[in-house]
């Protein structure tokens, strides 16, 4: 030890050596102040800063707001799905719910509760998350929520480059594979989508529909999906639309239930009503999520979205005068035609991917032509009347049966009469035993055909007697004429 001590530098050394250093970095300084120019040190002086609080200050934090530019943020929804996954023995809370009333032991959902804390370990780098949620006390956002996620500075880099892409995957992934489907609707008073569990058997197996008309929309679908490059390379968003058109159940609903179940799409069901204005509908429609169908039932209902513009206005206030119920709405939304094409087909149509637009309507002839235009709705399917086709669909469905010596009666009675899908499941779900379910669907047709046969006749009726009538009318008239003309000549042959 004291071999040590007497080979350490005394401390005048010290002092000697120190002073000797200075000098020399002032001499170093003073070179370099004169050779290198102020921008080169400037610079240098920056990279020396950088490098020195990389090492000493060493957090970075990002900040994922749910929202960005208007539109949803994806990292913030991916973060959203990602983040239950992660939630190790170091979490200290975790918020957790089950929203399938059809099914309570289903698996709970969870989801990150404001203030928890969760960390995540990628490629050697350690990451803390933390959600938040403030009251922002605007009508139209009350609550933003967002992450913070913290690393290191020197990590940053590899943060974005790689951890990002690597969640957003992840989640995706998650999403494609969860086993139900939601279906949202928009609360007006929170101004948020509700989620709930969308479980509806209708499948285009189930679908009492020309095999043809349900082939061609399965190839659209298929299609659609498989031409993400194609959108690209064209410069259209990645979207589709359609429009379902017929009278009141013929299959509308069922149709668009078959689309969600075969896609594994969640479905967002707007309703006009509870949409303010045309920013409330951006607003709305930009926080849907990608792979979705977005659903307007009864567009013809909605009289500032539907009317049509080609019609002079007195013209379609005196149709709407005309004609109460519900075509004409006490609340007439706040949302005009324009407000929603600018959405369709408009700049903000490239906000988001993989979408489907369904647009449904008992009455396309009420419709506005813009909202028809070619390559509005790319697509445009007529849910018609049951078809003898369509009932064998029906009939297997329904009874289990796909041939019966009564089905040469029910097609000859269904190739004259109207009768919807609705109405033949209805007769069909009367008895679990084929015969009487359909010796009862036959004597429904023949009531309807007969009914049909008696107005006929009476309308035939009337308007022969109407004929007969103005025939009279019109001879009364010219006898009156013929009098009054005689009269007249008599007069003027007087004078
Ligand atoms: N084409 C169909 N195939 C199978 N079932 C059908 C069909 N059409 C109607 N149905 C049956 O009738 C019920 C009502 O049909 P749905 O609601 O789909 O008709 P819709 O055309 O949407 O009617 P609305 O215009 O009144 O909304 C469904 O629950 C379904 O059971």
């Amino acid at each position: 030890m004291a071999t040590l001590l007497k080979e350490l530098p005394s401390f005048s050394t010290l002092l000697a050596a120190y002073a000797s250093i200075s000098a020399m970095a002032m001499l170093i300084r003073s070179i370099l102040n004169e050779m290198v120019p102020e921008k080169m040190r400037k610079y240098i002086a920056t990279k020396f800063t950088e490098l020195v609080s990389i090492h000493f200050n060493s957090d970075f934090t990002f900040v994922i707001e749910d929202r960005w530019k208007a539109a949803d943020n994806q990292i913030f929804r991916a973060a959203e799905v990602y983040l239950p996954t992660r939630v190790g023995p170091s979490s200290d809370s975790l918020l957790v719910g089950s929203n399938d009333p059809n099914d309570p032991t289903a698996p709970i959902k969870r989801s990150i509760p404001p203030d928890c804390t969760i960390t995540d370990d990628f490629e050697g780098m350690r990451l803390k998350w933390s959600f938040s949620s403030i009251e922002t006390k605007k009508y139209y956002v009350p609550n933003k929520r967002f992450f913070s996620l913290t690393c290191k500075k020197s990590d940053r880099e590899k943060v974005e480059k790689k951890y990002f892409p690597y969640i957003t995957k992840i989640a995706q992934d998650i999403l494609n594979k969860h086993e139900s489907l939601n279906i949202n609707t928009y609360d007006q008073e929170c101004s948020m989508w509700e989620s709930a569990v969308f479980k509806h058997p209708a499948t285009f197996e189930t679908l009492a529909m020309e095999p043809e008309l349900k082939q061609f929309i399965m190839d659209d679908l298929d299609a659609f999906v498989q031409r993400k490059e194609f959108f690209e390379n064209v410069g259209r968003a990645w979207k589709r639309g359609y429009l379902l058109y017929g009278p009141p159940g013929t299959g509308k609903s069922s149709l668009v239930a078959a689309i969600a179940n075969y896609m594994r799409y969640d479905i967002y069901d707007l309703q006009f009503q509870s949409v303010r204005n045309d920013a409330d509908l951006r607003r709305i429609l930009t926080s849907t999520s990608n792979r979705s169908i977005l659903l307007i039932e009864d567009i013809d209902c909605s009289t500032n979205v539907s009317r049509d513009r080609a019609k002079p206005k007195e013209i379609v206030e005196e149709e709407e005068d005309d004609e109460p119920g519900p075509n004409r709405s006490a609340f007439d939304p706040g949302v005009t035609l324009s407000g929603l094409l600018n959405f369709i087909d408009g700049l903000w149509s490239s906000c988001g991917n993989e979408r489907i637009i369904i647009f449904t309507t008992n009455h396309k002839d009420k419709l506005d032509p813009a909202l028809l235009r070619p390559g509005r709705m790319d697509v445009h399917i007529y849910m018609g009347y049951c078809t003898p086709a369509g009932f064998r669909k029906l009939s297997t469905t329904y009874l289990g049966i796909k041939d019966d010596k009564l089905f040469g009666s029910i097609d000859d009675l269904l190739k004259s009469v109207e009768v919807t899908p609705a109405e033949v499941a209805q007769q069909l779900m009367i008895s679990e035993e084929p015969k009487v379910a359909l010796n009862g669907l036959i004597e429904f047709l023949n009531m309807k055909k007969n009914k049909v046969e008696e107005n006929e006749a009476e309308e035939e009726e009337k308007s022969s007697k109407e004929k007969e009538a103005k025939k009279k009318k019109k001879t009364v008239e010219r006898q009156n004429s013929m009098q009054a003309a005689e009269t007249d000549t008599r007069c003027i042959y007087l004078t």
